[in-house]
């Protein structure tokens, strides 16, 4: 019998977490003592396999159940391990004896008297689908690959494979860590992390920073002391892109968790100095924990929180320089980062986005102030929920008052997200809502 690897243990322990606590994989390995225990090459495993079987779930059960007898039914911890084992050996190119035999003793851990059965079903993804997904991966390179070649070596499902193209091809690349530094903090930030063993590398990005040991930076305390905001360089990108004036009043709408309203704040300051946020957000969970942040951050007198639904603003919020709603999306540009994405999101979601998206721009746009901006970003590659969007706000009474100065996807390097914005500058009159016809005023 093989001697079980510590990574996979822990894997297999993680993954049975998930799903009994409905977890996002990210949140579960943030605060893992499992994987804490770890050494670093030990631990990148373990994450690697936590985060690959989740983000592959559903391609990973048709192979799997595919050499089942029929009408079996697997317990869910054999599931588990089944899965991880089936990703090492269609999609991390793990020796196939080693993923075999570490796969029959992670099952055996769990249930003694599966492990025969596990031997065959692993063996058998090791024949059929190793050569199946080899196989699409061929007809990509040579150009003559369809939507189910794409959906088989993303392990995606069809129809995402569809809408996404050849974006799924990324899907299951490990996402790269990135952080942004707090300006306030100044240049002994890049000492900091390298002093906490983070192995910090200067990104293309003002500020912008990329870790080479990223679990080193939750035990800094960096974090949490908002010396550093963990966000990929496609955030930084699109807050970057807004450059609020020093004491510009800006109304940022969904703010979340308040990651983009710290990268504004970050790029005001920058400029000479803080401007004026007023941040809505619809969860009020989500509006404390931006709270905490923006506190920690040292902008808190400078960041008014609005608990509320962005389709219903208050109507003494006032008028604004800068517009900037964040928009609630189906997140398929961060689909490495966020790998639960893949398998959960309904193929009806993104027309259901748009809608709500279109209802929010509207709301938004009758709070910039004459000759302000309006920007509008997703984390998105889906054109429905971007290029539609702004057409059809163009095209509409609340739109006529804006002309498009710009928009397009985020233009990082590999390994990054993908977000979308559009920047409109408000060039006539207020629209009300009470009295549209003003837009043509
Ligand atoms: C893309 S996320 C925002 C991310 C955030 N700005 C950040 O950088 O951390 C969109 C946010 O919009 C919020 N949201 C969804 N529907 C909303 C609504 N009707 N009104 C206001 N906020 C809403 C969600 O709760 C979510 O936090």
């Amino acid at each position: 019998m093989a001697r079980l690897s510590a990574a996979r243990r822990a894997a297999l322990a993680l993954a049975g977490e998930r799903r009994r606590r409905g977890a996002r994989a990210r949140d579960l390995l943030r605060g893992s003592e499992a994987l804490s225990e770890l050494d670093e090459r030990d631990r990148g495993l373990a994450v690697r396999l936590v985060m690959g079987v989740t983000a592959a779930e559903g391609a990973l059960d048709v192979m799997v159940d595919a050499h089942l007898r029929r009408g079996a039914r697997l317990e869910p911890r054999v599931r588990d391990a089944l899965r991880i084992a089936a990703f090492e050996l269609v999609y991390l190119g793990t020796r196939s004896d080693v993923a075999v035999s570490q796969g029959v003793e992670l099952v055996r851990s769990v249930a003694p008297r599966a492990a025969g059965l596990a031997n065959a079903v692993l063996r058998r993804v090791a024949e059929e689908d190793v050569a199946a997904v080899a196989d699409a991966r061929a007809r990509v390179v040579a150009g003559t690959y369809d939507t189910s070649d794409l959906a088989l070596v993303g392990a995606l499902p069809e129809w995402l494979a569809e809408r996404v193209g050849t974006r799924a091809l990324t899907a299951l690349e490990p996402a790269a860590p990135w952080v942004a530094a707090n300006v306030q903090r100044g240049q002994a930030l890049f000492h900091a992390l390298e002093e906490a063993g983070c192995e910090p590398q200067e990104g293309p990005l003002p500020r912008s920073y990329r870790l080479g040991a990223p679990s080193r930076l939750a035990p800094s305390g960096l974090v949490e002391r908002a010396d550093v905001i963990p966000c990929d360089l496609a955030a930084q990108e699109v807050a970057l892109a807004c450059v609020p004036a020093p004491g510009e009043r800006v109304l940022e709408v969904g703010q979340g968790r308040g990651t983009k309203t710290l990268l504004l704040q970050n790029a005001a300051i920058a400029a000479g100095g803080p401007c004026e946020i007023t941040a809505v957000e619809v969860s009020p969970r989500k509006s404390e924990l931006a709270r905490r942040r923006m506190e920690a951050a040292g902008v808190a007198d400078h960041v008014r929180r609005v608990c509320a639904d962005g389709r219903a603003l208050p109507e003494d919020l006032g008028t604004f320089d800068l517009v900037f709603l964040d928009a609630p999306c189906s997140g398929t540009g961060t689909l490495a980062r966020h790998p639960e994405i893949a398998w959960s999101l309904d193929p009806s979601a993104p027309a259901e986005l748009a809608a709500l998206q279109a209802e929010l721009l509207a709301s938004a746009a009758a709070h910039v102030a004459p000759g302000g901006r309006l920007v509008y970003a997703t984390c998105s590659v889906l054109a429905e929920e971007n290029d539609a969007v702004i057409r059809a706000f163009l095209a509409s009474p609340a739109g006529a008052p804006f002309e498009l100065v710009g928009s397009g996807l985020t233009e990082v390097p590999g390994g990054s997200d993908t977000h979308f914005h559009a920047h409109l500058r408000r060039t006539s009159a207020i629209c009300t809502l009470s009295d549209p016809t003003t837009a043509f005023g």
